[in-house]
C-alpha cells in the first residue's frame, strides 16, 4: 500500500509517530463499528485530503490484521459525504470529484446545511461514526477529543478525529512525503479554505514585488497563521478591525478604538517594584490613536487574571497583558486567559519548537508547561526580530516585556506585523498640550466645567504634582486646531498670562 510504504520509508520520525497514532485511531474505529456504520466527511480541503489517505492506509492495515488486505487504489468502501455549497470554490468542487473518481469513493452529495443534512442522512443510513479532518487550532476543535460524541442538539453519532493533534507542518509533511494530489488553490497561496466569500490567499505568502503572486501553502512558516487568509468579519472585539472602503483605505481614521492594560504582578501590589511597562504602553497606544480605558494590576493568581481578562475582553477592542508568563509557579497568565475564554491549556507544538531553540531540550517534552497555550483561540505572532513569537488569544495580546526597552522592541514588531496582518488598526495619533496655572482650583473649577461642554471632542483633565504647587490642565484630542481653540477659549475667561504652556 503506497501510503504506508511512503511513510515507513521516510526519515521523518515525527511524521511516522503521527501516522501511527492516526492509523491506530482509525483501526480502533473500524474495530468498533462495521463498515456500513462509518462515514468519511470529505470536502476537498488539505486536512480532509490527509484524512482520505490515512483512511485508505488504516483500512488496509485493518484488513491486513484479518489477512484480507488488498492494496488496490480503488479499494475504499467507506461511505463518503460531501456537503456541497454554491459558495464553494470551483477548484474545491472539481478536486473533490476528481479524487472520488481516482480512488473510487462512493460520495453522497448533500445540499443541505450540516445539521439538517446529517439528520436526513442518519435517518436513512445506519451511520454511527463519522471521520473528520478537524485539527486542534480549528475554531470548531475546542473541547473535542479523538472520539467525541456529536454535540447536544445534533443527531447522535461519534465524531472521530484521527488528525486532531496534527500541526499545519505535519499536514504538509504528509502530503509532500506521500506525493499525493491536493487542491490547486494551495499552490496559489491559500492556506485554509472556507467559502469564496470569506477566503483569500494568505498575505504572509505574497511574493514581495507582486501584489497578486503567492507562494505555495506548504511554505507558510508559522502554521498558527493558516487562517490569516480568512476574511475577518466585522466585530467590535476582533482586534479593532474597522471597515475599509473598496481601496482598502480606512474610513474611520478618526474613530476611537479602546484598549485595556493588565499587569500581572504581586511585586507591584506589594509595592516593591514600580511598573514602567504599563505607563509606557499607554503612550504607545495614544501614538496610534487608541484610547486606554483601564490599566489594572492583578495578583499572580489564575482567578484574579481570569476575572480581569473576562471583564476587559468584552469591554475594550484589545487587551494587553504582561507579567506572569514563563515556567515558574507564579506564571499563571496563560492559564488565567484560558479560564476567561472557557478553554483548556493544550500543548502547542509550534511554540514548543521555538522554546526548544532558545532553551534546548532541558525544558521541553511532556512537562513543558511553557508550551501549553489556550486551545483553539491562540495565534502566534512571529517577527524575525523576536526570539519568541508574541501570543494573541482572540483580542488579548500577551507581551513578555519586563521593562521599557523590551516593550519598545515588542511594540515595534507589533506595529510592523500590523502592516501585513491587520493586527491593530492604526488611527490618527492623539495630541496633547499641557498648561500650568497658579490660579486656585476654586477659581478655575466652573469655567473649566463649561469648557468641557463647549469642547466635548477634547479630553480636558487637571492634575497637580503637589497639593500647593501649580495646577496642570491637559488637553487631549486628535485635532490640533480644536485643542488650540479650547486653550484660547480658556485663556479668554481669565487673563491670558494666567496659563503657561508646559514643554
Ligand atoms: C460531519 C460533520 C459533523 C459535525 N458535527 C458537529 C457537532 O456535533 N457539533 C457541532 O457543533 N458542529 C458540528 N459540525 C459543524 C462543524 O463543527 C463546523 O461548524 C463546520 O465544520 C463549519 O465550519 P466553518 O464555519 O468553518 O465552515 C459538524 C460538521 C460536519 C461536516
Ligand atoms: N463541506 C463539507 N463537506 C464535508 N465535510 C466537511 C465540509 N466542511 C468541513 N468538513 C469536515 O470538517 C473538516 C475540517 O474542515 P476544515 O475546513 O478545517 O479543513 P479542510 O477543509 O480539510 O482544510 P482547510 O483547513 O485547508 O480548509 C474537514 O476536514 C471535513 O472532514
Ligand atoms: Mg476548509
Amino acid at each position: 500500500m503506497e501510503i504506508d510504504e511512503a511513510i515507513r520509508g521516510c526519515e521523518d520520525r515525527r511524521l511516522q509517530t503521527k501516522y501511527n497514532n492516526a492509523t491506530y485511531v482509525i483501526q480502533r474505529a473500524l474495530a468498533l463499528y462495521s463498515i456500513e456504520e462509518v462515514a468519511f466527511s470529505f470536502n476537498g480541503g488539505k486536512d480532509s485530503t490527509v484524512l482520505l489517505h490515512l483512511l485508505r492506509a488504516g483500512y488496509f492495515l485493518h484488513k491486513a490484521g484479518q489477512n484480507s488486505a488488498n492494496g488496490d487504489v480503488k479499494n475504499f468502501p467507506i461511505r463518503t459525504i460531501y456537503f456541497e455549497s454554491p459558495c464553494a470554490f470551483p477548484e474545491i468542487n472539481s478536486f473533490t470529484y476528481d479524487i472520488a473518481a481516482t480512488y473510487g469513493l462512493q460520495i453522497d452529495t448533500i445540499s443541505l446545511d450540516f445539521k439538517s443534512g446529517l439528520e436526513t442522512l442518519l435517518k436513512e443510513k445506519p451511520i454511527r461514526a463519522i471521520f473528520l479532518g478537524v485539527r486542534i487550532g480549528d475554531p470548531t476543535a475546542v473541547g473535542q477529543e479523538q472520539f467525541s460524541p456529536s454535540s447536544p442538539g445534533w443527531p447522535p453519532f461519534m465524531r472521530v478525529n484521527p488528525i486532531l493533534d496534527w500541526s499545519y507542518r505535519d499536514v504538509w509533511a504528509f502530503l509532500l512525503t506521500c506525493k499525493v494530489n491536493y487542491c490547486s488553490l494551495y499552490d496559489q497561496g491559500y492556506t485554509s479554505i472556507g467559502s469564496i466569500y470569506d477566503t483569500v490567499p494568505n498575505s504572509l505568502l505574497s511574493v514581495s514585488n507582486s501584489s497578486n503572486k503567492f507562494k505555495p501553502a506548504y511554505l507558510l512558516s508559522d502554521g498558527r497563521l493558516e487562517r490569516a487568509g480568512r476574511v475577518k468579519r466585522k466585530s467590535s472585539s476582533a482586534g479593532g478591525q474597522l471597515p475599509a472602503d473598496s481601496n482598502g483605505m480606512d474610513l474611520h481614521k478618526n474613530s476611537t478604538l479602546t484598549a485595556s492594560i493588565i499587569a500581572v504582578g504581586d511585586e507591584i501590589l506589594f509595592g516593591i517594584v514600580e511598573d514602567q511597562v504599563g505607563p509606557y504602553l499607554c503612550t504607545k497606544l495614544q501614538s496610534i490613536g487608541w484610547s486606554v480605558l483601564q490599566y489594572s494590576v492583578v495578583h499572580n493568581n489564575i482567578d484574579s487574571v481570569a476575572e480581569e481578562v473576562e471583564r476587559q475582553k468584552s469591554r475594550t477592542d484589545m487587551v494587553f497583558i504582561y507579567g506572569g508568563v514563563g515556567p515558574l509557579h507564579s506564571d499563571v497568565t496563560l492559564a488565567g486567559i484560558a479560564k476567561a475564554f472557557d478553554v483548556r491549556l493544550a500543548p502547542d507544538e509550534e511554540f514548543e519548537e521555538y522554546l526548544r531553540h532558545i532553551i534546548g531540550d532541558q525544558c521541553t517534552g511532556d512537562r513543558n508547561e511553557m508550551a501549553q497555550l489556550p486551545e483553539g483561540i491562540t495565534e502566534l505572532l512571529h517577527h524575525g526580530k523576536l526570539t519568541l513569537p508574541l501570543i494573541k488569544c482572540q483580542n488579548v495580546i500577551i507581551l513578555s516585556a519586563t521593562n521599557v526597552s523590551e516593550l519598545e522592541k515588542q511594540w515595534d514588531c507589533l506595529i510592523e506585523l500590523t502592516k501585513s496582518n491587520d493586527l491593530l488598526t492604526l488611527l490618527d495619533p492623539y495630541i496633547s498640550k499641557h498648561m500650568t496655572t497658579n490660579l486656585s482650583d476654586v477659581e478655575v473649577a466652573q469655567p473649566l466645567s463649561k469648557l468641557c461642554l463647549e469642547f466635548p471632542d477634547i479630553c480636558i483633565g487637571c492634575y497637580r504634582k503637589a497639593r500647593y504647587g501649580s495646577l496642570i490642565i491637559s488637553f487631549k484630542g486628535k485635532d490640533q486646531a480644536r485643542i488650540e481653540s479650547a486653550i484660547k477659549a480658556l485663556q479668554k475667561k481669565f487673563k491670558s498670562e494666567a496659563f503657561i504652556e508646559m514643554k
